[in-house]
């Protein structure tokens, strides 16, 4: 929580809270001081000496209030859009070394629930939270020792009727309403998790049970859903109840006592209704506390998972002292073993395997032999449990990450193309590349037909699902070939591809003069010029 406020602008918060506090107080004056003149205006005789000033008065609260709200909602719209940029960017911050091994095993909606459900309520920590309490204590405080100026029991009423709505209320509300909140949160997260496996899944399930299945996994966390937000709505019942009776008291509070010391004489009936309605007014610094209570459950619990995510150890850091880049980008594995966490075997034991500045090396074996991971272990995803990976003869541990992964350019198995034009998706192997460099590398994976039919600016829908499993394999073959690094990390480019434009893919990658690390099924299908290692018969 210390971490989350720490992100906030200090000064501009007070004087978001000090602007809120003074529109508060305004409203309560602005009561009071009406309050006054109508009782003025009824007595007689009565003076325009007593009347003008409480006009002057009106006038002003009235207009002030109305002012300092406006710069108020400024101030803190703006605090709120700075915090809004620095929680979204310390969420990522801690999201992306964790990539991607890190996050294998988070359910892609629940990640996607974390950081959107995070985000949106640390973003309003200002708004809901900081804001409220800072009004209450500075608004509520004024508003008592100016009450207690005129009546001193009045004030005493006030300040305990405040702590019961500010306080006493929203706190017993928020206990009772907790555990709808954290039913609530796991409902929402399962549904956003199982809608998302839903539409993703949607022709694997409709070729099964026509979706039955999960729907009625759905159907059992939207029933969860809908009774926490039922449990929620009763509670906001009592709260509302509470929140409009708790002032009404106070306002029979300040005409009993103030009236008494009227009617002993010891007080100005002019005040009567000044106090009386300045005091109803005052509730209102009090007025944002009940949601800020609710509040303050959730940006806890938020502010909780974002620390957690601090907590998650990278699989792969960055060394502290790391040795400069080697002139050579030459790949070496000298005796490596790699066990995934919780595999039961090694999925790489005793692995001796280089591949020199411009070698051509095909990785094959059977499913599971290993292949993937010896392209992991060369981008640093993870590192081995034993032997060295070494670039241009350095360990890669002592190398810095980014430099190793500049080096390096993958494709994986099923590459990732992201819902955007297929121009964009490219220059994420090279940003400056030219609209030209991009046409021909399309036209040289085979590409052509996309760029006629969606053009370079087309989009390629949500995932890349306007693009055929072949296609989107050769949309990310096409992003390394663009990508200035020395070694390519291929893993099945030609997977989906028919022969004959496996076969114009394999003969791009044999004529290009960097190094190529390649996993293929087809060792059958590839020029003499390529060192075939077969990973299915390694000793584990
Ligand atoms: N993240 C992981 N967690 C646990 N085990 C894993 C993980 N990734 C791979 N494995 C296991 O490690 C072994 C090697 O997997 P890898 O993906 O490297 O094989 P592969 O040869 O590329 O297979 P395929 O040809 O089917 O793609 C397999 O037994 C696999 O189940």
């Amino acid at each position: 929580m210390r971490e989350v406020l720490a992100l906030l602008h200090g000064p501009r918060t007070a004087l978001a809270v000090v602007l809120g506090a003074l529109t508060v107080l305004c409203g309560a004056a602005l009561l009071a001081v009406s309050g006054a003149l109508v009782t003025g205006a009824a007595q007689r005789p009565s003076t325009l000496l007593v009347l003008m000033p409480l006009i002057t008065g009106v006038r002003l609260f009235g207009l002030s209030r109305a002012a300092l709200r406006y710069t108020e909602r400024l101030v803190t719209h703006d605090v709120t859009l700075r915090a809004v940029t620095r929680v979204r960017a310390r969420v990522l911050e801690r999201l992306i070394p964790l990539a991607p091994a890190a996050l294998t095993g988070a359910r892609g909606g629940q990640l996607l629930s974390r950081v959107r459900a995070d985000v949106d309520e640390l973003q309003g920590v200002v708004v809901r939270l900081v804001a409220p309490a800072g009004v209450a204590v500075l608004a509520g405080g004024t508003a008592v020792a100016l009450t207690a100026l005129v009546s001193p029991a009045t004030a005493a009423a006030l300040a305990v009727l405040l702590l019961v709505l500010g306080a006493a209320v929203p706190a017993a509300a928020a206990r009772a309403g907790r555990r709808a909140a954290v039913d609530a949160a796991r409902a929402d997260a399962d549904v956003a998790a199982d809608t998302l496996d839903l539409v993703r899944g949607l022709p694997d399930h409709l070729s099964g049970d026509g979706g039955a299945t999960a729907l009625r996994v759905l159907g059992g966390h939207l029933a969860r859903q809908e009774e926490a937000q039922r449990a929620s709505a009763r509670l906001a019942a009592v709260t509302t109840a509470c929140r409009e009776g708790v002032p009404g008291l106070g306002l029979v509070a300040a005409l009993w006592l103030v009236g008494s010391d009227v009617a002993t004489g010891t007080t100005d009936p002019l005040l009567l209704a000044a106090c009386a309605l300045g005091v109803l007014g005052s509730f209102e610094a009090v007025g944002g506390l009940g949601a800020a209570w609710s509040a303050a459950g959730g940006v806890r619990a938020a502010a909780g998972r974002v620390s957690d995510l601090a907590a998650t150890r990278p699989v792969v850091t960055d060394p502290a002292e790391p040795l400069p880049l080697p002139a050579g980008s030459a790949l070496a594995f000298d005796g490596v073993r790699l066990i995934h966490p919780g595999a039961a075997r090694p999925a790489l034991a005793g692995l001796h395997l280089a591949v020199a500045d411009g070698a051509k090396v095909a990785l094959t074996g059977g499913s599971g032999a290993g292949k993937s991971s010896v392209l992991a272990l060369a981008l640093r995803a993870r590192d081995p449990d034993a032997g060295r990976v070494t670039l241009g003869g350095t360990d890669l541990r002592r190398l810095p990450l980014d430099g190793v992964r500049s080096r390096l350019a993958w494709s994986a198995q099923a590459p990732q193309v992201l819902g955007g034009t297929l121009a964009g998706n490219l220059r994420l192997g090279r940003h400056d590349a030219t609209d030209d460099e991009l046409l021909a590398v399309l036209s040289d994976v085979g590409l052509e037909g996309v760029v006629a039919t969606l053009g370079l600016d087309g989009w390629v829908g949500e995932g890349g699902e306007r693009l055929s499993a072949g296609e989107r394999a050769r949309v990310g073959l096409a992003r390394a070939l663009l990508s200035r690094a020395d070694v390519l990390l291929l893993d099945e480019p030609t997977a989906h591809l028919d022969a004959a434009s496996a076969a114009r893919v394999l003969g791009l990658l044999a004529g290009d003069p960097r190094a190529v690390l390649l996993v293929t099924h087809d060792a059958d299908a590839l020029e003499a010029r390529w060192q075939v290692v077969d990973l299915g018969g390694l000793d584990r």
